[in-house]
């Protein structure tokens, strides 16, 4: 066949399926294309015949029910005679009938007659038990008389050769059959899954799947993720027409056999031999066959997550699963950590931090996540969808709640759904005590800036409308875009900024000093959009809050405004002019510990080393271009900084004692020393009081 937008003519048995292989040879490019039109048609054909039929979260703790209890229905049982068929059950006939066939004669008659028959979901058959059939509503003994070895081997010799993971499967179906085996090898046990395409079962994600990013679909056993990412997989290679390649390590998603189902629409398969060659034909895959989407059902294994962050690197579109409930397992399974960037312990290196009972080691995320979102699917029809991996990582480190958006459809309206979704993020689940704390301050009477508390109730107004605003879009220039996000998280600016990876949509680039003097081109690619390049000389966080209050207009830009053609903005180091002494240094790079490590994530106060006054002005100026407030817990003779986890506010810095610190002739005035004039948000929003 040709590919519609490709230079290159593939010769795919998979896609061909209708055409006996040894007429490939003589057909030209053009009888291919047809053959394989009229095979799409098919496609679509089958795919609304095996629609879904029923969809209802299976509840494995439901009781098991018996056949005499009441599903004896009327009719035959013969397979398709219209008294035992249900309408869900005559759509996916043609799948049932290749599974039904492997079960022992024995057994069919009661099964058959069992109501919820089209939306079977597995059989099971263990030696000496009786057989159970699972269904959505529960579970369902099939007879009281237990299986014997002739029921396994009748069930065995209907399907293909178990591969090393002890899975089989039924040639030309989606169908899954795993073994059990005693310490003989032989098998004492069978799980027989029923696999269907369900067409319309990956609309929940539709947006995700078009943008072009990279999922992660985390799921407990079960769920409904690879009949998801087989439909992703459809919808990528025929709606979008994109090359995608699925690496189906069990057969799983297309199926048994060597042409795969037409589940899978125009996308390739490629089989694994060996399980524990999965990641070798992961990166097999991109490097022979140019995939721009790359689907890969259970990554499970280090070697595979490895295979998998190899994969995002090289730009391609990558849908994969993995088993779990949340991120948070993924992030505390060692395995599977590089999938959300790898995490690291960090250790404050300070004696001190220990004495101040406050948290030593803290964890971050070590880089960028392998994946763009995730969604953690809930049920077949239900999920939790975190928009920005990276962002959710970072705040579950951090101890924050993640936003995350939910999004549920109704199962009976699979072919033409209606999603609902619902956000939640940090703000609106914190939105009653934030509330409060607004309250509080205006009984003290705070002189609190108007325009900073319109900013706030805006703020809240749309975390509990979800209306949408529109941020401005930066793109960062090795400067880590979610160190960007996460920082306009704890400035509660999260609303008003984003990072794009997109430089034509971009309104400003946020670039480091150094990457730019190597790298004279991205300023020639500036001026052509005529963005403003905002310099920052090291990735500090005290760099990226003035950065990004440059970027929003909340610090002023001089004569530079943001849409003017590219001009290079420094963001001035807030370190003295004048050489600092060693003393300064360490005193100075102690308080940005303290705030980066322990005040902004752990919501704390730290208190800092006793130090000479004019040592503490100069670390009192620098809590302050974090926007944070801070007292002296010392005395006059003796002062020390307690930096507090509260936004900077009119007063900065508040006595614990009555006496004020010491000032000698070089040192300013505590007291005196003036708060940023663009502060507009009264708080940091994520802090606790
Ligand atoms: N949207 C849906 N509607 C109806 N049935 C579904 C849907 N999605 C999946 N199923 C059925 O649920 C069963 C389990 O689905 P699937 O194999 O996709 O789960 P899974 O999460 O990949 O499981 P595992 O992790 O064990 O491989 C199958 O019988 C499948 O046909």
């Amino acid at each position: 066949m040709t590919c519609a937008n490709s230079q290159i003519l593939v010769l795919d048995l998979q896609v061909c399926n209708k055409i006996p292989t040894s007429a490939l040879g003589y057909l030209n490019s053009s009888h291919l294309s047809s053959s394989v039109s009229s095979s799409f048609r098919r496609t679509r054909r089958l795919r609304k015949r095996v629609a879904s039929s029923g969809s209802a979260s299976v509840s494995p703790l439901s009781p098991i029910r018996r056949p005499r209890d009441r599903f004896f229905a009327p009719g035959n049982g013969t397979v398709g005679s219209p008294e035992s068929t249900s309408t869900s059950r005559s759509d996916s006939v043609s799948e049932l009938d290749t599974f039904l066939d492997l079960v022992p004669p024995r057994m069919r008659d009661a099964l058959f007659r069992h109501e919820e028959i089209g939306s079977l979901i597995e059989l099971v058959m263990d030696l000496g038990r009786n057989p159970i059939a699972r269904f959505p509503s529960g579970d369902f003994v099939i007879s009281e008389q237990p299986i014997k070895f002739e029921d396994l081997s009748y069930a065995i010799s209907r399907v293909g050769e178990f591969s090393d993971d002890n899975r089989s499967g039924i040639n030309n179906s989606l169908h899954r059959i795993s073994a059990i085996r005693n310490r003989k090898m032989q098998i004492i046990g069978l799980t027989c899954r029923v696999g269907r395409a369900i067409s319309g079962s990956a609309e929940l994600m539709r947006d995700l799947v078009e943008s072009g990013g990279s999922i992660l679909v985390i799921g407990p056993p079960g769920v409904g993720k690879t009949t998801l990412i087989r439909e992703i997989a459809r919808m990528l290679a025929d709606e979008h027409m994109k090359r995608v390649v699925i690496v189906d390590t069990s057969n799983e998603i297309g199926g048994d056999g060597d042409i795969p189902h037409s589940g899978i629409g125009r996308a390739r398969r490629m089989q694994v031999p060996n399980v524990n060659m999965q990641h070798n034909v992961m990166i097999e895959a991109v490097e022979n066959h140019m995939p721009e989407a790359i689907i890969i059902d259970e990554i499970g294994t280090e070697l595979e997550a490895m295979a998998a962050s190899t994969i995002a690197q090289r730009g391609v579109q990558l849908v994969g699963t993995a088993h779990g409930m949340t991120i948070e397992n993924i992030i505390k399974n060692p395995s599977l950590q590089i999938l959300v960037g790898g995490i690291e312990s960090v250790t404050l290196g300070d004696e001190e931090a220990r004495k101040r009972k406050v948290q030593k080691t803290i964890l971050e995320r070590q880089g960028p996540s392998t994946f763009t979102c995730a969604v953690e699917m809930i049920s077949k029809n239900e999920c939790r969808v975190h928009h920005k991996l990276e962002a959710t990582v970072d705040a579950i480190l951090a101890g924050r709640p993640p936003p995350f958006e939910v999004r549920k459809m109704d199962p009976n309206a699979i072919q033409s759904p209606n999603v609902v979704r619902e956000k939640y993020n940090e703000e609106s689940s914190i939105f009653s005590s934030r509330q409060q704390l607004d309250d509080e301050e205006e009984h003290v009477g705070d002189a609190v800036d108007n325009t900073a508390r319109n900013v706030d109730r805006d703020n809240h107004k749309r975390s509990s409308t979800s209306t949408r605003i529109s941020p401005v879009q930066v793109y960062t220039y090795k400067i880590l875009g979610a160190d960007l996000l996460q920082v306009a998280q704890v400035m509660g600016l999260e609303d008003h900024i984003d990072v794009t990876d997109d430089i034509t949509t971009a309104n400003a680039i946020l670039a480091s000093g150094s990457e730019l003097t190597q790298n004279p081109w991205i300023r020639g690619v500036a001026k052509f959009y005529h963005l403003p390049v905002f310099v920052i000389k090291t990735s500090t966080m005290a760099q990226i809050v003035k950065a990004i209050r440059m970027i929003l207009k909340m610090d002023s830009l001089g004569s530079k405004p943001i849409n003017q053609p590219a001009n290079d903005i420094e963001i001035e180091e807030d370190a003295p002019k004048r050489k600092p002494s060693l003393e300064e240094i360490d005193a100075l790079e102690e308080v940005r510990l303290a705030i980066e490590y322990i005040v902004i994530p752990g919501g704390e106060a730290v208190e800092l080393l006793p130090r000479r006054s004019e040592i503490v002005a100069r670390q009192l100026e620098l809590v302050q271009s974090y926007q944070l407030s801070a007292e002296n817990s010392g005395t006059e003779s003796n002062p020390r900084l307690q930096i507090l986890p509260h936004k900077l506010n009119k007063n900065p810095v508040k006595h614990s004692g009555s006496q004020s610190p010491g000032r000698g002739d070089s040192t300013p005035d505590l007291n005196s020393i003036p708060g940023s004039s663009g502060t507009s948000v009264t708080r940091l929003p994520l802090l606790p009081e």
